[in-house]
């Protein structure tokens, strides 16, 4: 069982943080790496193409389809491991997630940049539950107001991050470059598509 809670507040928003909700992290990477066929899509930014700087991988219910960075998925379905999950976050958390899009950052180059999830598709206000595995990488969130400072979380192997409502409303989010960084980490990000 894991050790408890991290609340930590935004003003417009809220995350709860549990540094080790997983038992066993490193076999869960180990297989995600092995077995998900990973895909770099094209991303078309200010008129021109480029290779998304991380590998990624959506998986749902059948018969959804998720819009990201312009790109229309079909989800594949749930890798066994990632099912139990979403079924241990509802039974833990109360949240119903449907899809879950999968990042593979390869090393500390790979990145996401700031951004909300806020696709209409996640409805009004949605939470979003992130479990990372692998290297630790720092997430920073910075609100869409200028007026409250930047937050910085190191992400545990094992861990899990809920952004509560109405976090995404006011708030963006990243996964900055980081150099030393030589290991490789995976973070699934489970939604509800409505
Ligand atoms: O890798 C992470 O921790 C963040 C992923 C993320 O923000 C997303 O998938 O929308
Ligand atoms: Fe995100």
């Amino acid at each position: 069982m894991f050790s408890g809670v991290q609340h930590i507040l935004l003003e417009g928003g809220g995350l709860d943080y549990y540094a080790d909700y997983l038992a066993d992290p490193q076999a869960l990477y180990t297989e995600l790496r092995e077995t998900i066929p990973w895909e770099q899509p094209l991303i078309t930014l200010y008129g021109q193409q480029h290779q998304t700087p991380r590998l990624l991988y959506f998986v749902g219910d059948a018969g959804l389809a998720y819009q990201y960075s312009g790109i229309r998925h079909a989800t594949a379905p749930w890798p066994k491991p990632l099912s139990q999950l979403r079924d241990r976050l509802l039974a833990e958390t109360g949240y119903d997630f449907n899809c879950a899009l999968l990042n593979y950052y390869r090393d500390g180059d790979d990145r996401m940049g700031y951004h909300s999830d806020d696709e209409p598709e996640l409805g009004d206000s949605p939470c979003i539950a992130s479990i990372s595995v692998g290297a630790e990488r720092d997430f920073c969130l910075k609100p869409k107001s200028g007026e409250t400072k930047m937050q910085k979380i190191n992400l545990a192997s094992g861990s899990l991050l809920i952004m509560l409502p109405p976090t995404q409303r006011y708030w963006q989010h990243a996964l900055p470059v980081r150099k030393g960084v030589t290991q490789g980490r995976i973070n699934i990000t489970f939604r509800k598509l409505l």
